[in-house]
């Protein structure tokens, strides 16, 4: 089972929410948003996270009340990421691919160091798609803060815990949970006293994810809004100066401020970073017989794909009852319009025997076979069908409408599988009864 230890942060919760926070009573100006002198004479700063007109229910904006603008900076000078990316050089693979680990050649360091692309659905100056990184954060008392104009951040860590101090305060996450940064929200992120933190970002270059629909599921199921988690409005203690590096149209562009660029004393609105617990995610399936489709395990959503398809979808495969009667209950071999991109948090999953460890990724783009290797197909196919409970796992797919890219850091990394297809191997034609 997934470990969850939460310590004493403050949290608010309820997805898309229109929510409040005041670290000093009193820092919110009331009853407007730009008063011609704000409390303690903050600046305040609107923060649009969609356009101006945007329908109600879809618009996100947030208002902050800072001790500096964030206007007031010096020159940005283009500093290099190295494997941090946002295009790749190769051509889409026509093979299924799978990383069995994250890349041994992923390197700790400060964030946004210390991450390998693996890879890229879609164009992030398109504003459709995302990327897939790998992410290994060590200790730095110079950490800069950082910012990413290009996309919203989807972390999900498979060892430690890490801590973000976001400009709306703190949220920390350990293996189990994951946390949403709305695109352009500073943070600092860094892993425990001693520590370092790994998992997988999942960067969303297109519209903003979004609890989905539930249709005939009604009005509660799956993750709910009241579990998804604000934090409480903190400046961040550094003194003296601070780096702050911005992701701009691919590149990172570093200027060096007097002081932290996390100063928001008061925050008001609906345009926010959040964490979610996956262990509260409310599982529904088949009580009769067939293996369902995975949209029943969707959490969040972005829209705008092409005809009407989503841009990005996160589903996660997580410790449930398995009940189907008559039933290949693990996932059927399939081919599938959408691409998929699969990580691993804890335990295995449930179709790959050997070969896919927390921190891998498998790649199944548009059409291409896949489902259960030889040794879990012959084994769901011949088990005893009882009530069973599915133990200690905890994987998730990453459905784009455009294919996945791989990385050459991906393609060419030690912990590639070069042999995947052989996952697939070892299956008996099957031979028809001789006609009469
Ligand atoms: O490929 C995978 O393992 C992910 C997946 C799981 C499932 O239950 C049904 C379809 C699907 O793509
Ligand atoms: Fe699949």
């Amino acid at each position: 089972m997934l470990q969850h230890k939460e310590e004493a942060l403050t949290y608010l919760s309820g997805f898309g929410n229109e929510l409040e926070s005041e670290m000093i009573p009193g820092a919110l100006p009331v009853g407007r948003n730009s008063p011609q002198q704000a409390p303690f004479g903050l600046y305040v700063e609107q923060l649009s996270g969609s356009p101006f007109v945007t329908p109600r229910h879809l618009s996100r904006r947030s208002w902050l009340y800072k001790q500096m603008p964030t206007a007031s900076h010096g020159a940005f000078v283009m500093i290099d990421a190295e494997d941090f990316l946002s295009e790749s050089a190769t051509v889409a693979e026509g093979n299924r691919i799978r990383l069995q680990r994250q890349p041994d050649e992923l390197v700790p360091a400060a964030f946004p160091f210390g991450v390998v692309t693996l890879t890229i659905t879609g164009s992030c100056a398109g504003r459709s798609g995302g990327a897939v990184h790998a992410y290994a954060i060590s200790e730095d008392a110079d950490a800069p803060a950082f910012s990413n104009a290009d996309a919203e951040m989807l972390w999900i860590p498979t060892t430690s815990k890490l801590r973000c101090h976001t400009e709306f305060g703190v949220l920390e996450i350990v293996p189990g949970e994951i946390a949403l940064i709305p695109r352009g929200v500073k943070l600092l992120a860094q892993p425990e006293k001693g520590g370092e933190a790994r998992g997988y970002l999942i960067e969303n270059y297109g519209q903003p994810f979004q609890l989905p629909d539930l249709g005939p599921i009604g009005a509660n199921g799956l993750a709910a809004a009241r579990d998804f988690l604000h934090p409480v409005a903190q400046v961040h203690d550094r003194r003296g100066p601070m780096r702050w590096v911005n992701k701009f149209a691919g590149s990172f562009w570093a200027t060096d401020l007097a002081f932290t660029p996390l100063d928001v004393v008061a925050w008001r609105g609906n345009y926010l970073p959040c964490k979610y617990d996956l262990s509260r995610f409310m599982v529904v399936n088949t009580v009769s017989f067939d293996h369902a489709d995975p949209s029943i395990f969707t959490v969040l959503t972005s829209a705008g794909g092409p005809a009407g398809a989503p841009n990005l979808e996160i589903a996660i495969f997580p410790p449930r009852w398995q009940v189907a009667e008559d039933t290949f209950r693990p996932p059927w071999f399939h081919r599938n319009t959408m691409s998929e991109a699969m990580g691993l948090v804890v335990g295995k999953y449930e179709v790959r025997s050997d070969g896919f460890q927390p921190g891998g990724l498998a790649i199944h783009n548009c059409m291409m076979g896949h489902g259960p290797d030889a040794s879990s197909w012959v084994a769901a196919s011949t088990r005893k069908l009882e009530p069973e409970y599915l133990l200690g796992t905890m994987a998730f797919v990453l459905e784009s409408a455009l294919p996945f890219v791989a990385t050459t850091k991906a393609l060419e990394s030690t912990a590639r599988q070069n042999d995947y297809h052989s996952a697939w191997q070892g299956f008996q034609r099957v031979t028809l009864p001789e006609k009469a």
